[in-house]
């Protein structure tokens, strides 16, 4: 679903390229887990195939097309879902609201369908009345099901998450993991986590770790 063609990027102030020559294939369906040290480049590698900026050469192609092509904005909006470390919900609005709002912004299919909403929520433990409240009311791990929720609700297909699980307990971390992981097996969609965490890692279909420029498959 996403092909990485021979891309390179660096930041002007650094003297060396983060990585280069890099050509990889993300497939529908399943889930990618990315490590490496910090710094190596795992962030930057991910908001450049969210559409966030652009190699420095190289294309990246969604479903064949190449996503400048697309426009970056269209494909962010349309074909990206992201998840970060630091669940990023409009704090002033309950988990209900930032699901309607998600949806009317991406124009998603169920998009105005507060029932659907509300099942969706609980089917990851969140009732209606905890639904119903400020989000900043709820825990991290809470609020990180939401963030997780708003994508299953939205019709993109890729997921990237950054860190998903940097600020919760073990048990909250399994229990999103697995939330990333079903996103793949039922609704195909392609869902790519970077994390620093092995047994996050070690949970997903494919591992790469960033190394000396260069994503290697870990078996
Ligand atoms: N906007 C920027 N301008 C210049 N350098 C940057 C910018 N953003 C990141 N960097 C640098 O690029 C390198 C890679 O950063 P990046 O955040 O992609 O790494 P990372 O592997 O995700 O690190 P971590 O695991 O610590 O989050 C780092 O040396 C960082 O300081």
């Amino acid at each position: 679903m996403i092909e990485i063609k021979d891309i390179a990027y660096w930041y002007e102030n650094k003297d060396n390229p983060l990585f280069e020559n890099v050509n990889l294939v993300f497939e529908k369906g399943k889930s990618y887990a990315i490590v490496g040290r910090s710094g190596s480049g795992k962030t930057t590698f991910l908001s450049l195939i969210a559409g966030l900026d652009k190699p420095k050469s190289g294309e990246i192609l969604y479903e064949g097309e190449a996503i400048n092509r697309i426009g970056l904005t269209r494909y962010r909006n349309k074909d990206v879902s992201i998840v970060f470390q630091s669940y990023n919900l409009f704090t002033y609005m309950s988990a209900l609201e930032n699901l309607m709002t998600a949806m009317a912004i991406t124009g998603a299919s169920h998009s105005g369908d507060r029932e659907y909403a509300i099942e969706m929520l609980k089917k990851v433990g969140i009732d209606e009345e905890t639904a119903k409240k400020n989000v900043q009311h709820l825990s991290g791990g809470q609020q990180q099901r939401v963030a997780v929720v708003r994508t299953m609700c939205c019709d993109a297909l890729l997921v990237v998450a950054d860190e998903p699980t940097g600020n919760l307990d073990e048990a909250n971390t399994k229990e999103i993991i697995e939330l990333l992981q079903d996103l793949a097996k039922s609704q195909g969609k392609c869902v790519i986590i970077v994390t620093h965490e092995p047994d996050v890692a070690q949970m997903c279909d494919v591992q790469y770790v960033l190394k000396d420029r260069q994503f290697q498959m870990i078996d």
